[in-house]
């Protein structure tokens, strides 16, 4: 059978031969660079609030760590010189099983500010969804426009007004977006000692805020509009962000508020995975954003297996600590449907702008195609739990 798929692996070549191939000779090819990089560029108070996650990072760090848990058993000869990496998502034929996390503020990580344009046209490039943020520095309208033919998702911080929720929510809707996913883990901000220490939240002076305010519900809030007033504006804003009181009886409003496919990111315990799909969440998105929001947690992908069986079949989207392609391997063997990418690109976007964006990607794929290949696993079918040895 034909594969439609290209071998990811060959990015390896062109990177090899990028004298001839154009392929940017300044990008880094681990984490580890891209990282230390990134925060050398990044004005100090992005990089703490880019790279701080919550308390003393414990579950930040054990994100990426837990992966080493796992190993993948090698098997030969098994035909894997062309392999296939798209997946179905609800219905949508990707070419790649990656997402781009929603990242607040992604804006500022770019030199111009304007870093979710640049996202979203990477997302174009690459066949590899945005899951744009609430929190975008443009406004989500002109963020879907740069997506071309690769669908996008929107992801919605559930606001304390419901008229601000359905507001978003059907602009996401009228803008093209193919899906909508609501945040569950972040009805409180999290402790991060970084922000704490530079009494820095970039929301808070507005000037990033430019999505939130475009809101007409959002805007009847306000005594001045933020063109007027924006640290006002902006103090609103961090006031009706998130509803705290939000529980499992608010599960049919949530449901109701669309008809597109409805993810809960933020789920993590198997039974919060069957609670939300016997609800009529269309996937689950099991993820603890990045260690962010609540340290002393379990490393999300030790979490993944038994939310996957939960979650009955429907999808799940995972993210918290991928850092390489063998982080993606082992997630989809793990049970993940599709695997969102977060700081990486965040890091790529401030290097190199949307080609930093697709360096990363490209890098992330080749990698995890190039495992499949030498260890025998041509298609995500199959990786499955069997793929994988753990270590006690
Ligand atoms: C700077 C930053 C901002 C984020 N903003 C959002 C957001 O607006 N909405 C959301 O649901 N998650 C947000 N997240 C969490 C990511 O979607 C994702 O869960 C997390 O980055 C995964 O962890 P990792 O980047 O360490 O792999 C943010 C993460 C970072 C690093
Ligand atoms: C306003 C914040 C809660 C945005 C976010 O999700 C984050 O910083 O992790």
């Amino acid at each position: 059978m034909e594969h439609e798929t290209p071998n990811y692996g060959d990015y390896q070549l062109e990177v090899y031969l990028r004298g001839l191939t154009g392929v940017r000779e300044d990008l880094p090819f681990t984490f580890a660079e891209l990282e230390a990089r990134a925060h050398a560029t990044l004005p100090p108070d992005i990089v703490s609030y880019v790279a701080g996650g919550a308390g003393n990072e414990y579950t930040q760090n054990a994100n990426v760590t837990a992966f080493d848990r796992w190993g993948v058993i090698p098997r030969m000869l098994v035909g894997a010189a062309r392999r296939d990496l798209s997946i179905n998502l609800f219905g949508m034929a990707l070419p790649t099983p990656l997402l781009l996390a929603p990242i607040g503020v992604i804006g500022l990580c770019a030199q111009d500010g304007h870093g979710d344009l640049a996202t979203a046209r990477a997302a174009a490039t690459s066949g590899v969804p945005m899951i744009a943020s609430t929190l975008t520095v443009d406004p989500l309208e002109e963020v879907a426009a740069q997506f071309g033919e690769t669908p996008g998702f929107f992801q919605l911080y559930n606001p304390k007004d419901r008229a601000v929720a359905e507001s978003f929510v059907s602009r996401a809707e009228a803008a093209g977006f193919k899906g909508i996913v609501v945040t569950l883990d972040t009805l409180q901000l999290g402790w991060r000692p970084r922000d704490l220490k530079l009494g820095n939240f970039p929301q808070l002076k507005g000037h990033c805020l430019a999505n939130y305010f475009s809101d007409p519900v959002f805007r009847t809030k306000l005594a001045k509009p933020p063109e007027e007033d924006v640290r006002a504006a902006a103090l609103v804003w961090a006031s009706e962000l998130s509803d705290p009181t939000l529980n499992w009886n608010d599960l049919a409003w949530l449901r109701s508020l669309t008809k597109l496919p409805l993810l809960l990111k933020g789920i993590c315990h198997p039974e919060d995975a069957k609670r939300a799909i016997d609800g009529g969440i269309d996937g689950i998105y099991c993820s603890n954003h990045g260690g962010r929001q609540a340290n002393g947690g379990i490393p999300a992908i030790d979490l993944l297996p038994t939310v996957v069986e939960a979650a009955g079949g429907a999808p799940v989207v995972f993210d918290s600590g991928v850092r390489g392609g063998e982080h993606i391997v082992k997630a989809l063997a793990l049970g993940a449907s599709a695997v969102a990418i977060g700081r990486p690109y965040a890091y790529g976007l401030a290097l190199g702008g949307e080609d930093g964006i697709v360096h990363v990607l490209r890098s992330l794929l080749a990698e995890a195609d190039l495992l499949m290949a030498i260890d025998g696993y041509p298609t995500i079918a199959d990786l499955n739990p069997d793929a994988l040895h753990a270590r006690a």
